[in-house]
């Protein structure tokens, strides 16, 4: 799959919501609950972090849930891309970009959303020929208005910032022209899988579906 066919999936999936959920999710009995409630909250496509020794049978889980798009968060090497791609993800995301990785998810047919922050590295992927990256860690790199500036003489790349987003901020965001949508964790927070309050996080995914953009 080339870099360009793995953008336009991207840009496909980052189409479905405002907001795609960053999950961090270490008991494998939370996944179809959740996925349940985020889907139904409006929230289609949803990242499992390689976090934690679950996430690979998470997304087997999750990949089960009916209108749900599962993709594997923190992909650093190929054998994360392979495994992610066997567990079921339909898309991957990576914190940053190596040729190794870029290389795998080509080999693998993973669509991939890897990480860029520097005028070079979003350079750098363009030449590649990816369309579509994530910004990420998104506040601490200069938040929006590094994303703005980013823009102006790169208009070409269209990202998903991630890191540090939060309702307070998101807006933000989501009124750039170069930002699709953004991923964030606050959609599923620990104390609310913990308690099993999935009806909470179904209303959380609802206001984030929501959120103008
Ligand atoms: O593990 C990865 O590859 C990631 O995707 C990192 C996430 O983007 C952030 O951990 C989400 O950040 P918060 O929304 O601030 O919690």
């Amino acid at each position: 799959m080339t870099p360009e066919q793995q953008s336009a999936k991207a840009r496909e999936i980052c189409a479905l919501a405002p907001v795609v959920p960053v999950l961090v999710i270490h008991d494998v009995a939370h996944a179809k609950p959740l996925a349940k409630a985020l889907v139904a909250g409006g929230l289609p496509a949803l990242e499992v972090t390689l976090r934690t020794p679950a996430a690979l049978d998470v997304i087997r889980a999750m990949a089960e849930v009916e209108g749900g798009v599962v993709g594997a968060g923190t992909l650093l090497t190929p054998a994360d891309v392979k495994a992610a791609k066997a567990a079921g993800a339909q898309f991957g995301v990576a914190p940053g970009a190596t040729d190794r990785l870029i290389g795998a998810c080509e080999d693998e047919g993973l669509p991939l959303l890897a990480g860029a922050v520097t005028a070079s590295e979003v350079m750098t992927l363009l030449e590649k020929g990816f369309t579509m990256a994530k910004f990420f860690p998104a506040e601490t790199s200069g938040g929006a208005a590094a994303l703005k500036a980013l823009g102006a003489p790169l208009p070409q790349m269209t990202f998903c910032p991630t890191g540090g987003i939060s309702p307070d901020n998101v807006a933000s965001y989501l009124s750039l022209s170069n930002v699709a949508c953004v991923g964030g964790s606050w959609v599923a927070p620990k104390g609310l899988m913990e308690k099993g309050d999935w009806a909470r996080i179904t209303e959380l995914a609802h206001a984030a579906a929501a959120l103008p953009r």
